[in-house]
């Protein structure tokens, strides 16, 4: 049978990855496939430059659109990343009867609902696996391994830079900038790395876990986004002392009158498994009724993981070619006509414990005053530690751990915390999941 041909866009970190794995194990592809598998063109933006990946025998070119529109190429892989033109591009080969494989989350949350109709009415295939986690496949696992299942939450560490940082602040003490620059030169990082850091780029991952665990469409501006540039080393070590770690987690959840999609950092306790991913790995923790909780683990970002993850998506799309597509797996798990409009709760309406950190003059009475104001709202407490004054300071830090309340009440008691004079400045907030 004739080689299945391959359009590649871009020759960065994870095209480069591709085309190195493509390559390296071509034989067992082949067996597994059925079909060998050829890349016949390759458009990257500058031709000289000296890559991680050996070009010989592929044709280059700087015009995507030319890989985009060559009758040869059977299935387009885009890996140039943004919206445009990744999304033009997407659009312009499914237009010319390709199948496409991106490993592009931020074009998928935001586009995918429209990428995915036009693949439909075409009747390609458009396969993202590389796209949340790396090289963990937690789509596959989402979409075909626990459709038995209603799935009820699940919760990921689904940005690895982020991970990273965290990793290096708690273990070594390190500047959070210095980090991240190690993290960009190992290729970790987004192009603008604001992505990873205020938690977008995770916030793209869990809007795509949420569609093909629940059945809703994509839903980027709904999810509740915070990031990490807001912890502190002190608000590691004090967690610690509690016997948390923190985690940036993107979390989904199933509750009485919506759906929960929020990404922020967030205390969890030491003992569970997914507390001790560290550094680039990426975890995702998936509580099914069925199955119970289970947990998928793995490089969440770099070339050859992320590669793993495109080269098994070039298969599935190999393995699928003549398939009926009535017949395949829908791209967001379950059948477009029967996606549900199921609401996502403000965060106002969620229910969670958290870590408060205070800044409380040094005098008797004080803390009376803020347990007061807590129990007045009905928030219970519980932990409380107290530290020394920094050195030649009057206030001294105060660190609270309650019990599950809804935000919209905690909101209430911390404005009436902060308009206390004892209190110096803003009452600091991570929100506490005990993931049991
Ligand atoms: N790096 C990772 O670990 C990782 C992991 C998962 C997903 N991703 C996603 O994979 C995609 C690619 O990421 P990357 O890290 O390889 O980025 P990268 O910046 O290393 O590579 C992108 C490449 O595309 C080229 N390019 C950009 N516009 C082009 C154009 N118009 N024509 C031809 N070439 C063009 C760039 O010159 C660059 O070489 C992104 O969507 C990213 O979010 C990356
Ligand atoms: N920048 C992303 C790449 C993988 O999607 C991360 O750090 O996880
Ligand atoms: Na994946």
């Amino acid at each position: 049978m004739k080689p299945v041909n391959i359009g590649l866009l871009g020759l960065g970190t994870v095209g480069g990855g591709t085309v190195k794995v493509l390559k390296r194990n071509a034989d067992e592809i082949t067996r597994r496939a059925g079909r060998e598998i050829h890349i016949g063109v390759v458009a990257a933006r500058d031709l000289n430059r000296s890559r991680i990946c050996d070009t010989a025998g592929i044709r280059l070119t700087t015009d995507p659109y030319e890989v985009v529109t060559d009758p040869g190429v059977d299935i387009v892989v885009e890996l140039i990343g943004g919206l445009e033109p990744a999304k033009d591009l997407v659009m312009r080969a499914l237009d010319a009867g390709k199948h496409v494989v991106t490993a592009n989350k931020m074009l998928i949350a935001l586009h995918g609902n429209e990428i995915f109709a036009k693949a439909s009415e075409k009747g390609r295939m458009v396969a993202f696996e590389a796209a949340v986690a790396g090289g963990i496949p937690i789509i596959k696992a989402l979409r075909e391994g626990l459709s038995g299942n209603k799935v009820e939450w699940l919760a990921g560490i689904i940005n690895g830079t982020c991970n990273f940082i965290l990793t290096e602040m708690r273990e070594k003490g390190r500047d959070f900038r210095d980090v991240l620059k190690e993290a960009q030169a190992l290729g970790y990082a987004e192009s603008d790395p604001t992505f990873d850091v205020e938690g977008i780029d995770a916030a793209h991952k869990l809007t795509i876990l949420a569609s093909i665990a629940f059945g809703i469409p994509l839903q980027f501006d709904r999810v509740w986004t915070e990031g990490i540039s807001s912890v502190t080393s002190l608000d590691v070590a004090y967690a610690e002392t509690l016997g948390y770690r923190i985690k940036l987690l993107g979390i989904a959840r199933r509750a009485e009158k919506g759906i929960e999609l929020r990404v922020h950092p967030t205390l969890i306790p030491e003992r569970r498994l997914i507390a001790n991913v560290n550094g680039v790995m990426n975890a995702v923790l998936v509580k099914g009724d069925a199955v119970g909780p289970t947990l998928f683990y793995g490089a969440g970002a770099g070339a050859e993981p992320t590669a793993s993850s495109v080269v098994a998506d070039i298969i599935d799309v190999v393995r699928t070619l003549t398939s009926d597509p009535e017949n395949r797996v829908p791209h967001l798990a379950f059948q477009p006509e029967a996606i549900s409009d199921i609401p996502i709760l403000p965060i106002e309406d969620i229910e969670t414990a958290y870590y408060l950190r205070l800044s409380a003059e040094d005098r008797p009475g004080v803390l009376a005053d803020v347990t007061r104001i807590l129990a007045d709202h009905n928030i219970s407490i519980e932990a409380i530690i107290q530290k020394e004054p920094p050195n030649g300071e009057s206030h001294l830090p105060v660190i609270m751990l309650t019990q599950k309340v809804q935000e919209r009440k905690l909101n209430d008691a911390i404005r009436e915390i902060e308009a206390l004079p004892v209190i110096g400045g803003p009452v600091k907030r991570i929100r506490l999941e005990t993931l049991g």
